[in-house]
């Protein structure tokens, strides 16, 4: 950690940082003329298969090997859909890349639509972004201007478009598939898998959907070499035959009671103490932490005992989150209630459930209700293990939806309770003391909303 050297925030201090004097001047856009002339698509996939590249986006998926899915014989189109929609609770670090390097993440679009030969790009861009808006619509120009994107790029017969396509303000356009039909101007409704976009996507054709910084990534493999990423990062582990290692830097957004919060960049395996201690400045006001998300909202919790852990792709999964996600560190103080996160998280989930499997639509909205109904003094025990049982019964891990989104919603409710149950069924008690043992159904609260008047919920216990 020491001999770290920034990568993809190398140029984000410099004065104009996002335009394409400063950008050239460091060196850009000489990887991408160097490619088109020596390397082959093929080779290019190769390098950054070779280089170990897992998904930036949350999932981790190896770059190299969902390229390769791409049918190799297929007539085109093919699309590359760069992922830029950055909901997930707590993640800021495209938005950076976006502000305040979009040349890099350009070039690193390009290059991997010359790798898997897409000829059109869409960046799916969180409508919440007006400054990244602005700045990769200028870049955009400014790279067609010097020949970087359009026909026949830099006289290698290559051509590329590429197009913003802003978002609809919702978390779920942000799952790959419900931005394909977002983007065909459709709600985003996630699709089944199989088949991926790699073989079906945009308009039925074979896409990628690749996250801004995956995309950045890539430049700087090209750039350096796969040795090079290899040389960064964490090898795959001797006991565990599935892992194929978290190699690269990494981008860390450190948000919530720190002194500093903001966008890091460290080698993948740093400790998530290390993290909020050296570059996130401590927690504030000289408290101790009580709870860290270390991946964005949908991963869950880590509690306090559990901070050094290595924040690679193993490393949370083994604290039981769901796994390193987008890097989205919020760190809880030890003040800090976690019926309110509870609450925060289950209210954020309900509201963003698209609603199309049941489980998702009533298990959200249910563990929403339960939670309000604690929060407001009216809890009952069971009711901790009523919120396990839903949780663990949603999602595609459990098999019983069309997408991650209830993965997302379950997790911070499994840590949550199976780390601070304590703490939970103190307040259940400090707050119900005449009620909470009981074991019969209580009352819903009236929330307000129309069809909750209209169809009350008749539990006479
Ligand atoms: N960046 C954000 O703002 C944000 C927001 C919400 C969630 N997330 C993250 O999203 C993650 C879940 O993403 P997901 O549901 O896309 O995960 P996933 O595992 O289903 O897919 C990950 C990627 O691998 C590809 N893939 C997987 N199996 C494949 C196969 N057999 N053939 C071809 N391609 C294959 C998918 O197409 C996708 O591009 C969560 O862990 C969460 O961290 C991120
Ligand atoms: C509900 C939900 C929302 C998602 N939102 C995003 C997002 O905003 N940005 C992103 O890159 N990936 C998001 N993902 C993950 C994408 O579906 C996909 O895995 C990713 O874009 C692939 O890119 P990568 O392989 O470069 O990580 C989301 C997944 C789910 C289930
Ligand atoms: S899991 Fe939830 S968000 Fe995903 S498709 Fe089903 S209802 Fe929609």
């Amino acid at each position: 950690m020491e001999s770290f050297e920034p990568v993809l925030l190398a140029n984000i201090q410099r004065p104009d940082s996002h335009t394409l004097a400063v950008y050239e001047a460091t060196g850009g856009y000489q990887t991408l003329r160097r490619a088109l002339r020596e390397l082959s698509p093929a080779q290019v996939v190769d390098e950054v298969r070779r280089s170990g590249l897992r998904g930036r986006g949350g999932a981790g998926f190896p770059t190299g090997l969902k390229w390769s899915f791409l049918p190799a014989d297929h007539p085109g189109p093919i699309y590359l859909c760069v992922n830029a929609d950055e909901s997930e609770p707590g993640t800021f670090c495209n938005r950076v890349l976006m502000e305040l390097d979009p040349h890099q993440v350009l070039e690193g679009t390009i290059l991997s639509a010359y790798a898997t030969r897409a000829t059109t790009a869409y960046i799916y861009l969180r409508y919440e972004y007006p400054l990244a808006y602005r700045r990769l619509q200028a870049a955009i120009d400014e790279a067609y201007a010097a020949g970087y994107l359009g026909r026949n790029i830099l006289g290698s017969g290559f051509s590329l478009d590429v197009y913003i396509h802003r978002g609809a303000g919702a978390y779920i356009c942000g799952e790959e598939t419900g931005l394909i039909e977002s983007i065909e101007g459709k709600r985003a409704w996630p699709r089944s898998k199989p088949p991926f976009p790699a073989v079906e996507g945009l308009f039925r054709k074979p896409t990628v959907v690749n996250n801004v910084e995956t995309l950045a990534c890539v430049k700087h493999i090209i750039e350096r070499g796969a040795d090079w990423f290899r040389s960064i990062g964490v090898p795959p582990s001797p006991d565990d035959p599935r892992d194929p290692g978290s190699f690269g830097p990494k981008l860390f957004c450190i948000s919530g009671h720190v002194n500093k919060p903001g966008c890091y960049e460290a080698p993948l395996g740093i400790s998530c103490r290390e993290l909020i201690e050296k570059f996130g400045g401590g927690v504030w006001k000289g408290r101790r932490a009580k709870a860290v998300v270390p991946g964005g909202l949908s991963t869950g919790v880590l509690s306090v005992d559990e901070l050094d852990v290595p924040m690679d792709f193993v490393g949370p999964v083994q604290k039981g989150c769901l796994g390193l996600g987008t890097g989205g560190v919020i760190v809880m103080d030890e003040t800090y209630p976690m019926i309110e996160f509870l609450h925060n998280s289950c209210r954020f989930f309900a509201h963003e459930s698209c609603g199309q499997c049941t489980p998702c639509r009533e298990g959200t909205s249910w563990a929403l209700q339960i939670v309000r109904r604690i929060k407001a003094g009216r809890g009952r025990l069971v009711d901790l293990d009523l919120l396990l049982e839903i949780a663990d019964n949603i999602g595609i891990i459990p098999g019983t939806t069309i997408c991650g989104l209830a993965d997302g919603a379950a997790w911070p409710i499994k840590t949550a309770i199976r780390k601070f149950r304590e703490e939970l069924e103190d307040y259940i008690k400090r707050t119900n003391p005449t009620g909470y043992k009981t074991r019969r159904p209580v009352p819903a609260l009236d929330n307000g909303s129309p069809s909750h008047k209209e169809s009350p919920v008749s539990f006479q216990g």
